[in-house]
């Protein structure tokens, strides 16, 4: 069902040609951060700098939504509001999923999401965005993803917001049977993040074959292992005072302008 994909998905004011050297040069200056510094970020932007979750995590899902759109362009497939399945997780990573899942509903000429979401948390913030997206007719998946996949359902691309920062030692619950079915899937998949059940700091060599990823605020160690085709980095809402990480981390810090920041993994 896939065309090939427009390599360089910036359309700003800058030209292609120009992109793509900038691009290239970015991928190799690029430096990555473990999960722990991630997470200390992560908490600065909270603590210091007063960003709430809601509204990093609207931010973020507004990222993922438009990066979706801008690689796989409806223009570009064969039904012209072709559906897609965003997989959420328990977390943080999870509510990413759900914004974008909304926004994606709400784009014009966009897409059809489906959500499985099989864990659900009872915080206020989870509850307010699960009624948010029942609300704008978003089916929830109720059967398992084997039933689905097995049944030739064209899902497609799959969003992988199960796991993102905290993900932590072997896959629980209803999720490694989640992962199998998607690493035995030849749907691409885009994952918000982390690519999920990727230990972060290690490579892996059996893990989900990812088709996209999207870094948020920092780009971390696991996209050095990975292998697809695009390595986004979204999250224009990085304050430029955080210049003094980069002394604190010793990492050059990515500057994105309009939120428009991409870069090939290779
Ligand atoms: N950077 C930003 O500006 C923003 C990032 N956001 C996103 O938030 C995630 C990090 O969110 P967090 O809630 O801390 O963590 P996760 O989404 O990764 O998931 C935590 C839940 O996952 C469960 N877990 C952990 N390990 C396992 C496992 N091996 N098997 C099953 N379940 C697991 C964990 O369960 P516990 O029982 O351990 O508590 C949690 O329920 C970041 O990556 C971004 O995507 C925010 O949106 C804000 C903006």
């Amino acid at each position: 069902h896939w065309e090939a994909c427009p390599l360089v998905i910036v359309t700003n004011n800058l030209n292609k040609e120009c992109f793509s050297r900038q691009a290239s040069t970015m991928a190799q200056s690029i430096k990555y951060f473990g999960q722990e510094e991630a997470q200390h970020i992560d908490k600065e932007l909270f603590s210091e700098y007063g960003f709430s979750v809601d509204q990093l995590m609207e931010l973020a899902g507004l990222s993922c939504a438009t990066t979706v759109t801008r690689a796989y362009p409806t223009s570009s497939l064969v039904k012209s509001r072709p559906s897609l399945l965003v997989i959420c997780g328990p977390g943080n990573n999870g509510g990413d999923g759900l914004v974008c899942a909304r926004l994606l509903k709400l784009f014009m000429n966009g897409y059809e999401p489906t959500i499985l979401y099989p864990k659900r948390s009872n915080k206020p913030l989870f509850q307010g965005l699960t009624t948010q997206c029942e609300k704008m007719d978003i089916p929830f998946l109720t059967e398992m993803l084997e039933v689905v996949v097995s049944r030739g359902s064209c899902l497609q691309p799959v969003i992988d917001a199960i796991f993102g920062c905290s993900f932590k030692g072997t896959v629980r619950d209803h999720f490694g049977s989640i992962l199998d079915v998607l690493k035995k899937t030849t749907v691409p998949i885009d994952s918000i993040d982390i690519p999920s059940g990727w230990d972060e700091d290690q490579s892996t060599t059996d893990g989900l074959q990812l088709d996209m990823l999207i870094s948020l605020t920092a780009p971390k160690k696991s996209p050095t292992y990975f292998r697809g085709r695009y390595h986004c980095l979204r999250g224009c809402f990085v304050p430029l005072a955080m210049d003094h990480c980069e002394k604190r981390y010793q990492r050059q810090w990515i500057y994105y302008e309009f939120g428009e920041m991409f870069t090939m993994a290779r």
